[in-house]
């Protein structure tokens, strides 16, 4: 049953140094600090519970994020959650429509990042008023629930809410079985860990060194800044992980249309699976040219982690311009945007390959990704979930990851809440980890 009023919304900029080690560098983001603008809200329920959300940031983005979170505030606080979710629908619509906040969107940039960090919130404590982990909430709400919970503006071209009824009635076929199996095996996962840009050559060795005992099978290095760099870094991570498995390129829209063709052709002989953000993620028809000249070569794009909204994404999927469709979490406006892509996904028949890393993805894309499996898409064909291996220690429930794949969370919730020392620890400028490295001279 849920219950209670939303009696308080409190936001927090936690930051972690990541990028003191490198960590999470790429051709554009040379310098990344792992960071959330970070939700707790409170209801005058008895329960005790309160639901925690976050968008993953970088750094100094942070505030602006934090303050457009305020500025959401003012939806929710003394809203009923049973309201709320009786209409969610309407209450997405209400947090992306507002008259004043929409100028400066809509439904893109800090405030859409800020929409999801509070919707998430509302997530995590309507799963845990149920007594479920997400994808489990998810995974028993009847396919009319599911669709109340969607707003299909601007996508009916491509999908309409009786098509995305007919995928999710398709899906109820074998559901127990896929949670069954989903329970017993996991979803399967790709390590990025091992070769961020800044790392140096030796340490991706040992790191992949240690991924390979640790059982992984598939591997994302980060490309696009120096083509010799990439040949030498491509060449010894192949012959690391041998012919047989999988390697992916992610090139954080470093390139030009044309430059991009010609730069992945170079790299063709290292066999990757997926050249990943080649170009501006706007870029519809250059993401679609792209993706043209590479099939020849056997290499897909894959794009989605900047992909402001479901508009971009349906176009994306009409333009014939991805191969591979990377879900965000916190990027789209919380579960409510990421089901109706994963359901556009299904109808034009591209595999979903979820961003995770950050801080927090992996733990909140997992549930999307498991219902996906077990009630949408039936298929692991040239699927899998991105793994990071930071920042998890920081979390309540952290993610559990067996054999390289994610097993389904048990905790009731969404996986979102940190833990109470972290977050205190973390905060900037305030946070005891942040008075120490900024009194450093
Ligand atoms: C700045 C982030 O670390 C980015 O490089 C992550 C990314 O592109 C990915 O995980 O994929
Ligand atoms: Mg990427």
């Amino acid at each position: 049953m849920v219950r209670g009023r939303i009696t308080g919304l409190a936001v927090s900029d936690v930051r972690f140094p990541t990028s003191l080690g490198r960590h999470g560098s790429d051709a554009m983001h040379p310098d990344p600090d792992y960071s959330a603008a970070y939700v707790v809200i409170e209801t005058d329920a008895r329960d005790g519970l309160k639901g925690y959300g976050l968008t993953f940031t970088l750094g100094k983005g942070t505030e602006v994020v934090v303050c457009a979170v305020n500025a959401l505030s003012i939806h929710v606080v003394n809203k009923d959650l049973e309201e709320i979710v009786s209409d969610f629908r309407g209450f997405y619509r209400q947090l992306t429509s507002d008259g004043q906040l929409r100028w400066i969107g809509p439904e893109k940039g800090a405030v859409h990042l800020a929409t999801a960090a509070v919707l998430n919130a509302v997530w995590d404590l309507w799963a845990k008023q149920e007594g479920k982990p997400l994808w489990k909430l998810l995974v028993d709400m009847d396919p009319k629930q599911l669709l109340s919970c969607i707003d299909f503006r601007y996508i009916t071209d491509a999908l309409t809410e009786e098509e995305a009824h007919e995928i999710l009635q398709n899906g109820l076929l074998g559901k127990k079985e896929r949670e069954e199996q989903m329970l017993k095996h996991g979803y399967p996962a790709y390590t990025t860990s091992c070769a961020w840009l800044g790392y140096p050559d030796q340490q991706l060795k040992q790191l992949c060194t240690e991924a390979l005992k640790d059982g992984w099978t598939r591997f994302k290095v980060k490309v696009g800044d120096d083509l010799q760099d990439d040949i030498r870094r491509c060449r010894l991570i192949r012959e690391m992980i041998g012919p047989d498995k999988t390697l992916m390129l992610d090139a954080n829209q470093r390139w030009e249309v044309k430059e991009a063709i010609e730069w992945v052709t170079k790299l063709a002989e290292f066999k990757p699976l997926w050249i990943e953000e080649p170009t501006s993620p706007d870029d519809i028809l250059g993401h679609a040219a792209i993706s043209k000249a590479l099939v020849p070569l056997g290499i897909g794009v894959a794009t989605g982690e900047q992909c402001h909204n479901r508009v971009i994404f349906k176009q994306l999927l009409q333009a014939k311009a991805l191969s591979y469709l990377q879900i965000d979490s916190c990027r789209l406006g919380s579960v409510n945007e990421n089901l109706s892509v994963l359901l556009m996904a299904k109808k034009f028949q591209i595999p979903v390959c979820p961003h995770a890393g950050g801080v927090g993805l992996c733990e909140l894309v997992q549930h999307l990704i498991i219902f996906d499996y077990i009630s949408v898409s039936g298929s692991l064909e040239n699927r899998m979930c991105e793994y990071v291996d930071h920042l998890h220690e920081h979390f309540k429930y952290p993610v559990i990851i067996k054999k390289a794949s994610y097993l389904p969370p048990q905790d009731a919730g969404y996986s979102t809440e940190m833990k109470e020392d972290s977050a205190r620890k973390y905060q900037f400028p305030q946070g005891e980890i942040w008075q120490k490295l900024l009194s450093k001279p």
